[in-house]
C-alpha cells in the first residue's frame, strides 16, 4: 500500500504522523511511505532519517494527498486538507467529531474511509490511541495551569507548592481517567493540595489504593462539583464518554462562585470542552478570560512537547498502521473489532453512534459497512 504523511498544518502542530522507526517498518512490510517534505523536523527528524528508513520525499502536501491509498496525521484535517481527500482513501488521525459538525460534512462528502485515534478501543474498555497524548496532555496540564495562576498571566498569583508557612494552591481535577490521573500525580508532585472528581466508583476505588493519598478521591456529583470548584485555585477539566460530545460540568453562572484568578484548563476540549464558557484556543494564544477566571482551552496540548509526544504516538499507532496497509481497511477491521471501533466514515456515511448522537445524523453500522 501508498502510504503518506503530509505536514501537520493546525497552529503550532509540531507533531507528525509517521516516526522514521514506524516508516522503516511499513517499508520492511513491502509498503511505499512518502513524506512531505519537511514533515518530521518538528519533532527532530530529518528528510534523511525518513529516506535512510527507505521513505520517499515528496515536496507538496498536494502530491502526498494525490498519490497515497492511505494518510497518516496527528490532527484532524484542516480544511484544505480535507479538500484533497476522496473516496477509497483511508484517512488514520485524530477527528473529534462530535464537537466537529463542519469537519464531518467534509469528510462525508470527500467519501473517505475516516479511522479516528481516538474511538480505537482495546479489550480493557482503554483508548490505546488516545491514551499516550492523554498522559502528554494530563502531565502538561498543572505546568501550563500553574504558568495562568501567575499573576502576569491574569492568575491568582499563587504557588502550587506553597512555601513553609504558607499553604499550597488547591487543584481540583475533574474525571480520573489517563489524563486526570496524570494530572493529580504531578500536581500532587508539584506540592499542590488535589482532589479528583469522577463518576465511576471502580475508578475512584482503584484510584484510592493504586495512590494512597497523593491526592484525595470524591464522587462526581453536581453538589460536589459546585462545592469544590469554589475552594480551588486550579480546576483541570478531564472527563469523556468515548467518542461523545464532553457533558458540561460548569456554568457560566458557576464562575461567579469561584476564586479570582482561579484557572480552568479543559483538556477536554477537544471533545468540546466541560465547562460552558470553554472555547478552544491556541498554543499561540492559549488563555483568555471569563468573569475573572482565566481558561487555557488548547486543543492540541501535546503539540507543545513533539518529540515526546511523536515518540509515543508513534509506538501506539503503528501495529493499527501496519494491520490498515497489510490487510486493507475491511480484513483489519473485521479481524480486530477495536480498530473497527474507530470507523467514524465510510463512502458519504457516518459509522459511529456517539457521533451520530451528538450530531444528530443517521449511522451505518460499522459491520455493515466492512460488508458493502
Ligand atoms: N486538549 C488536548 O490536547 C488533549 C485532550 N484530550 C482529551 O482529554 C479528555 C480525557 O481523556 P482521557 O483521560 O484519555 O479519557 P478517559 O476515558 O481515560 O477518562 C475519562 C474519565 O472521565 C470520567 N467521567 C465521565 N463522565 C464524567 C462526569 N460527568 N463527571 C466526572 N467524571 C466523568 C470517566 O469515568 C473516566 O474516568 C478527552 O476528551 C480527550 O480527548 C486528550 C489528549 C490531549
Ligand atoms: C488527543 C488530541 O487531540 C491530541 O493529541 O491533539
Ligand atoms: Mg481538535
Amino acid at each position: 500500500m501508498h502510504i503518506g504523511c503530509p505536514t501537520e498544518i493546525k497552529p503550532q502542530e509540531f507533531r507528525v504522523g509517521i516516526t522514521p522507526a514506524a516508516a522503516r517498518e511499513a517499508v520492511s512490510h513491502g509498503h511505499t511511505v512518502t513524506m512531505q517534505a519537511g514533515a518530521g523536523l518538528g519533532a527532530g527528524f530529518t528528510d534523511e532519517d525518513y529516506t535512510t528508513a527507505g521513505a520517499q520525499i515528496a515536496q507538496s502536501a498536494e502530491e502526498v494527498f494525490a498519490n497515497a491509498e492511505m494518510i497518516v496525521k496527528v490532527k484532524e484535517p484542516q480544511a484544505v486538507e480535507r479538500a484533497m481527500l476522496r473516496k477509497g482513501q483511508i484517512l488514520f488521525t485524530y477527528l473529534h467529531l462530535a464537537p466537529d459538525p463542519e469537519q464531518t460534512a467534509d469528510l462525508l462528502k470527500s467519501g473517505v474511509t475516516a479511522i479516528a485515534y481516538e474511538t480505537v478501543t482495546d479489550r480493557n474498555g482503554g483508548l490505546p490511541l488516545l491514551a499516550p497524548m492523554s498522559e502528554v496532555a494530563g502531565r502538561l496540564a498543572p505546568q501550563v495551569g500553574s504558568w495562568a495562576l501567575q499573576k502576569a498571566n491574569g492568575g491568582r498569583g499563587v504557588l502550587m507548592g506553597g512555601v513553609p508557612g504558607v499553604g499550597p494552591a488547591e487543584v481540583l481535577v475533574i474525571g480520573g481517567g489517563v489524563v486526570g490521573t496524570q494530572a493529580a500525580r504531578v500536581a500532587a508532585g508539584m506540592g499542590a493540595d488535589v482532589t479528583i472528581l469522577d463518576r465511576s466508583i471502580p475508578r475512584l476505588r482503584y484510584l484510592d489504593d493504586v495512590y494512597r493519598g497523593v491526592f484525595k478521591t470524591r464522587y462526581a456529583s453536581a453538589d460536589a462539583t459546585a462545592d469544590l470548584i469554589t475552594r480551588a485555585d486550579m480546576v483541570i477539566g478531564a472527563v469523556l464518554i468515548a467518542g461523545a460530545a464532553a457533558p458540561k460540568l460548569v456554568t457560566k453562572a458557576q464562575l461567579s462562585t469561584m476564586k479570582p484568578g482561579a484557572v480552568i484548563v479543559d483538556v477536554a476540549i477537544d471533545q468540546g470542552g466541560c465547562f460552558e464558557t470553554s472555547k478552544a484556543t491556541t498554543h499561540q494564544d492559549p488563555i483568555y478570560e471569563v468573569d475573572g477566571v482565566v481558561h487555557y482551552c488548547v486543543a492540541n496540548m501535546p503539540g507543545a512537547v513533539a518529540r515526546t509526544s511523536t515518540l509515543a504516538l508513534g509506538n501506539a499507532t503503528m501495529p493499527f498502521m501496519l494491520a490498515l496497509a497489510d490487510k486493507g481497511w475491511k480484513q483489519a477491521c473485521a479481524d480486530d473489532p477495536h480498530l473497527l471501533e474507530g470507523l467514524n466514515t465510510h463512502e458519504g456515511q457516518l459509522t459511529n453512534y456517539p457521533v451520530g448522537k451528538a450530531l444528530g445524523i443517521d449511522v451505518l453500522s460499522p459491520s455493515l459497512a466492512i460488508k458493502g
